[in-house]
């Protein structure tokens, strides 16, 4: 069977793949990501996750290609991954007592054959009082995350609730990934 090649750094894609038995590579992408150009922001992460799956490094020529790109939308800002604390602090403040989208592109790809697609969940966030921020910030935790926080960590406490997928949010809908997979091999 083909073997599957995670284009990927974030520590957890790589985990939520291990979290479900879905054997996997890492390898890296040479893709630089523009963030301008995009129709919309749901084409721009689709287009995000194609770049970095057909830039990714060492793969064989009937090897499986993964690539994901994760963003949080606030009244239709994107909130990437804060540049310093300063940055994370202003994102927090934002996300604070309101509901933010995260979407995530995937794109996978199999001897020429290439699927993309996104996923989008809602969060509800708690109100956040200024000593939670200062907190989280000195934690280091949001620094490398979308929206500077992690659902999967000490950002749970934030969030009152979601609709739609959580693993979504931590950055790879596995149980879509797992669908498409199964659909690309002729397994279901
Ligand atoms: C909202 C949220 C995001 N994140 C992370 C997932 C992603 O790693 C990151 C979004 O950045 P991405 O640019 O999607 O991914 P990446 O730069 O980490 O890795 P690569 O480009 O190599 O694939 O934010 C969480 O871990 N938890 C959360 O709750």
């Amino acid at each position: 069977m083909a073997e599957l090649y995670l284009a990927s750094r974030s520590p957890r894609r790589t985990e939520l793949l291990t979290q479900v038995g879905i054997d996997h590579i890492v390898v890296s992408s040479t893709y630089e990501e523009p963030n301008e150009g995009y129709e919309n922001l749901t084409e721009m992460v689709k287009a995000q996750a194609l770049g970095k799956a057909r830039c990714a490094v060492g793969v064989p020529g009937d090897g499986f290609v993964l690539g994901a790109d994760t963003i949080v939308v606030l009244d239709g800002d994107v909130l990437g991954k804060p540049h310093s604390e300063d940055e994370a602090r202003l994102m927090l403040q934002r996300l604070s007592g309101r509901v933010h989208s995260v979407i995530t592109g995937v794109a996978l790809l199999l001897k020429g054959k290439e699927r993309v697609f996104h996923n989008e969940t809602k969060v509800y966030f708690k109100s956040l009082a200024p000593f939670e921020i200062e907190s989280y910030i000195a934690s280091g935790e949001p620094m490398d995350k979308a929206g500077a926080y992690g659902i999967q960590g000490k950002g749970a406490l934030w969030v009152e609730k979601i609709e739609g997928s959580y693993t979504n949010v931590v950055g790879l809908p596995v149980e879509q990934v797992y669908d498409v997979l199964c659909e690309m091999l002729g397994a279901k």
